[in-house]
């Protein structure tokens, strides 16, 4: 694995999530935030929606940030106007490639599916804008029909062809089999978008960064169209602490980030999320909290501040006495073997009854119920 360019689309395919939709001032702190820690690239929205939308892209265009910004279009002339309307100089280009896709919007008409694209490429080539292309649906397509488009927009002027795992049909091994073919097959780079409608969408953005993809297309917190996209949190760490390629993010402000996301979509994160969920660094379990409490490698594959995090360890109906222990130290609290068992006995009792772990006042309440119980007998 080579170099790997972020191109993030929480603007654009993370907002078609259902019922979401960014006001221009979100969609602005959006853009400056994945700009600031470093994300290279920002498909900043769908400028053919409307003045409005159009007004957001226009506002984040002005910004002039340092990663690069690109419109999505149809392969319609008007979309790329548009785009260009609203200061953008970097076209993405949609066109649908697969049988069902071309039979449900272009009538099965391939050849007029073709030409558009040619007409829009031709288009915005004349402007002198820089052109990529995407092959909508490309995982389902017939394989030579889906390298005679990339071939055709290549030949017309496209930089770089994204293969899109539309609906997320595949697995990492086709995922790698496929994009690896197609670019041996083309001189201009290839992208990965990848959909989770089987939970795969970051396992097959990295394997299409290993079958030769030099970027990738992202979401925050895997925001996007049904079961959302590959998300920039985890393909960004997996890069990192799995391929050992460090994309230049800083990574510590992810669950910034991540909480930003969260807020203005108003889709919360799971506690279990990959990386920006709330239990990700959390332990409760006696086990594992004694192992994280003589070294966290143990139960953690890289440090909490990497991700913006701090270690929590969490006492609950799991806990066992050294984490026990280790708690009540810190109020300078030591009990005896029998004592300890007992406050655990009353943890486990609680923690069930509250259908969750305890604070640790409700702990240290436990400890004084336990001690005048124990001063009565
Ligand atoms: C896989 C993806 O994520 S693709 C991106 C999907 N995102 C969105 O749809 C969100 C933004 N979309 C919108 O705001 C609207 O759909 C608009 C403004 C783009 C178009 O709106 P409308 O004119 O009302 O059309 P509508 O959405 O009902 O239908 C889509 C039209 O685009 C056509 N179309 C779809 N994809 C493409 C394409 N890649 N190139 C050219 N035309 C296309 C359809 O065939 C249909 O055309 P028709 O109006 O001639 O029948
Ligand atoms: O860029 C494209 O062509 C379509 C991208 C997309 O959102 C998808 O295929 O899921």
């Amino acid at each position: 694995m080579n170099k790997v360019l972020i191109n993030d689309t929480t603007l654009r395919d993370g907002e078609q999530a259902a019922g979401v939709a960014f006001n221009l001032q979100e969609k602005v702190a959006i853009a400056k935030f994945l700009d600031t820690i470093g994300v290279h690239e920002i498909e900043v929205g769908i400028p053919a929606m409307g003045e409005s939308e159009m007004r957001a892209i226009a506002a984040i265009s002005d910004l002039g940030l340092s990663a690069k910004l690109l419109g999505w279009n149809r392969a319609v002339v008007s979309d790329i106007q548009a785009s260009m309307a609203c200061g953008l100089t970097r076209m993405h280009i949609s066109i649908p490639v697969s049988g069902i896709q071309i039979a449900a919007k272009f009538h099965g008409q391939w050849r007029v599916t073709l030409q558009q694209l040619k007409d829009s490429i031709s288009f915005a080539v004349d402007q002198g804008l820089w052109v990529a292309v995407g092959g909508e649906d490309s995982s389902r397509a017939d394989e030579n029909f889906l390298f005679d488009v990339a071939h055709y927009a290549q030949e017309w002027g496209a930089s770089r062809f994204r293969f899109c795992d539309t609906v997320g049909v595949l697995d990492p091994f086709s995922t790698y089999t496929k994009v690896n073919r197609l670019v041996a097959a083309l001189i201009i780079p290839v992208e990965i978008h990848t959909h989770n409608d089987f939970g795969l969408a970051t396992a097959n953005a990295l394997a299409g960064i290993k079958a030769g993809a030099s970027s990738v297309n992202t979401t925050v917190n895997g925001l996007g169209e049904r079961a959302g996209n590959a998300a920039l949190e985890e393909v960004v760490m997996a890069l990192k602490r799995i391929h050992g390629i460090d994309v230049g993010i800083e990574t510590p402000r992810l669950l910034e980030l991540s909480r930003l996301v969260a807020a203005a979509s108003g889709c919360s994160v799971p506690p279990w999320k990959a990386i920006v969920g709330e239990n990700t660094f959390a332990h409760e379990s006696g086990i594992h909290a004694h192992g994280v409490l003589q070294n966290p490698t143990t139960y953690e594959p890289f440090a909490p501040e990497e991700v913006g995090w701090e270690r929590r360890l969490v006492v609950g109906k799991h806990s066992g006495r050294h984490l026990l222990s280790n708690v009540l130290q810190q109020y300078g609290i030591i009990l005896n073997t029998e004592e300890t068992q007992s406050v655990l006995d009353a943890v486990r009792q609680q923690s069930i009854q509250k259908k969750r772990s305890l604070t640790t006042q409700e702990v240290l309440h436990l400890v004084y119920e336990q001690r005048v119980s124990h001063a009565i007998r």
